[in-house]
């Protein structure tokens, strides 16, 4: 079977995303061999080909990640942005797949901002149009005469990443900088030293420039238009590196054609690579094609991320940038990583083994961790529980939906413990009162896993490989019955555990096997003098 993993690339690449992927870093590696195919500026109709057995695709924003490609993608589960605004990606549906979204925030933020003041400046001086008029042999020293920027306000929407550096640019050219953004503490603002203003109408009425810095979605598409832009006071000036769409471009091009607005600094557009010819063409415009993030710098950092980022999630390892994680806050301990694998493990092993119809999986987990932390517990519990089961593919991203889907409740205890020995004890309950599992495991000094218990029976058996777990009367014969049946079968058995209630009861076995077993050999299994059940508990 063909183990590779197809990684698509739709955009164009710093060469160190290639470098590491290619060779990947010894702490990175996967054991997959990747075949990457690399189609930066494809057309529409080579990339929803490509797509249908691709498993990663690592895009920019010419590619519209929507419905249509997504659902071609059969084999999808990875959308890597090779940036920050994901509003191009159908992320809603891409967590409904199960895809994981990932990009790279923060690592264009320099230059979007650096772009920003570019504009700025180039409009307030004409620097284009002087040098358009210079380079053709005019001396027009008259005709350029521009503004300046110190002591005029700036009023920026969304003071996140971009906004903030923006904030900080300007006050470096003596501006007043003043803010509108909804969403971030008062702190914040004040960390800033940027004057918050509670309403968009207030901040339009106090500046000379607005900035756009949000992004683009259902509540930000079409914020500012010709209303908006004349709450601003005649002859002041718009800036728009962040989306096409935020100010509709209708409302500018008329406020610019009555010279109400004074002039606009654009680089991002709603028919990107197609811009509305008369906005683009507009004396009082300058426009650049979406270039914000296009300096060696951003890109080298977003290259080197989105590599990352793509061979963590290739390992089954925490991401750092998951756009579509629900609640999960931001994770690199190595211990919580580490139950989170036992606690998947576990719940692998319990969905294995019951008989009834699961209404409600509690997760029980001793160890030194925080509430935060139990949320990716939680979400790997259901991943292992749901993973042997559905049919589904079943990821972080979706786990929570696909359980809720089916009517199961899951909750989780943590009881705070600075042990070295963390402990997980995960019971399934039916509807009916004597319906109930548990399966117990331990992780001791923070890397041996061991299983230790499967109801009332206790072991300590590595939850490694496959395993038969096989429940017995406790009568003389029966382990030596089943050590030459296996062998007959030519399976070799690498630990064998056995458990009892009592002298003669009941007896239950974890048998950890070497290599995969066929269906019939199970079935033979259960036909052996004095067994009650025999399962195979594979996935581990
Ligand atoms: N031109 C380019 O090449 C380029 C480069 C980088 C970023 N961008 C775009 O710039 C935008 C901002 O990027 P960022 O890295 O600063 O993102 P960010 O997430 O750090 O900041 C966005 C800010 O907008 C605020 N916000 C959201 N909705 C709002 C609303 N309705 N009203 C007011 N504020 C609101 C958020 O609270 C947040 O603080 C994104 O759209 C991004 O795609 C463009
Ligand atoms: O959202 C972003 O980060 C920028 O718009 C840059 O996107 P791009 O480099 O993929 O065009």
């Amino acid at each position: 079977m063909d183990k590779s993993v197809k990684i698509l690339i739709t955009g164009k690449l710093h060469e160190v995303a290639l470098n590491l992927l290619n060779n990947q870093p010894l702490e990175l590696s996967v054991t997959e061999s990747l075949n990457i195919v690399y189609l930066p500026d494809a057309p529409r109709d080579v990339i929803l080909k490509e797509i249908e057995d691709t498993n990663v695709l690592i895009s920019r924003s010419e590619t519209d990640v929507d419905a249509t490609l997504l659902r071609a993608g059969k084999n999808l589960r990875i959308v890597a942005r090779a940036a920050v605004g994901y509003g191009n990606i159908d992320c809603d549906l891409a967590t409904e797949l199960g895809i994981l979204v990932v990009n790279t925030p923060g690592k264009n933020t320099n230059s979007a901002a650096e772009l920003t003041i570019g504009l700025l400046l180039s409009l307030l001086r004409k620097i284009p149009a002087a040098h358009s008029s210079t380079s053709e042999g005019g001396w027009n020293r008259h005709h350029f005469t521009g503004t300046e920027l110190g002591g005029k306000t700036i009023g920026i929407v969304g003071l996140g990443n971009v906004g903030h550096r923006v904030a900080k640019f300007a006050k470096g050219f003596d501006m007043n900088v003043i803010a509108y953004d909804p969403y971030i503490s008062d702190e914040v603002f004040r960390r800033n030293s940027t004057e918050r203003k509670n309403t968009l109408e207030e901040l339009l009425a106090e500046s000379d420039v607005l900035s756009i810095h949000v992004p683009l979605n259902k509540e930000t598409k079409g914020m500012i238009t010709e209303v908006e832009l004349k709450k601003m006071r005649k002859g002041s000036y718009v800036l728009n590196a962040a989306r096409g769409g935020i100010i509709t471009e209708k409302g500018l091009l008329k406020t610019l054609n009555e010279g109400y607005i004074a002039g606009a600094g654009i680089d991002t557009f709603d028919n990107e690579p197609k811009p509305l010819k008369e906005l683009i063409s507009h004396p009082n415009v300058i426009v650049t094609p979406h270039i914000g993030a296009s300096t060696l710098e951003a890109q080298y950092r977003i290259g080197e991320t989105i590599a990352i980022q793509v061979l963590k999630a290739l390992r089954g390892e925490i991401v750092d940038y998951p756009v579509n994680l629900p609640h999960v806050s931001l994770l690199g301990s190595g211990d919580l990583r580490k139950i989170s694998v036992l606690t998947e493990k576990t719940a692998h092993v319990a969905a294995q083994i019951f008989d009834f119809h699961p209404s409600l999986i509690k997760l029980n987990v001793k160890a030194g961790l925080s509430k935060e932390d139990l949320q990716i517990l939680k979400l790997s519990c259901i991943k292992g529980f749901l993973s042997h089961a559905s049919d589904e593919f079943v990821s972080y991203v979706n786990a929570e939906r696909l359980l809720s889907r089916r009517g199961i409740q899951i909750e989780v205890n943590l009881n705070n413990s600075t042990s070295s020995k963390n402990e997980i004890l995960l019971e399934v309950f039916g509807s009916n009162a004597n319906e109930k599992i548990s399966v117990g495991a331990v992780l001791y000094d923070g890397q041996l896993e061991r299983l230790c218990s499967i109801n009332d029976f206790l072991f300590e058996i590595e939850p490694n490989g496959d395993l038969i777990i096989m429940q017995n009367h406790d009568r003389p014969g029966v382990i030596g019955d089943v050590g030459s049946y296996l062998a007959k079968h030519n399976v070799n058995i690498a630990q064998f555990e056995l458990s009892r209630n009592r002298r003669g009861g009941m007896a239950m076995s974890l048998i950890r096997i070497d290599g995969e077993l066929e269906s019939e050999v199970i079935s033979g299994l259960r036909k052996l003098p004095n067994l009650i059940s025999a399962r195979l508990v594979s996935g581990l």
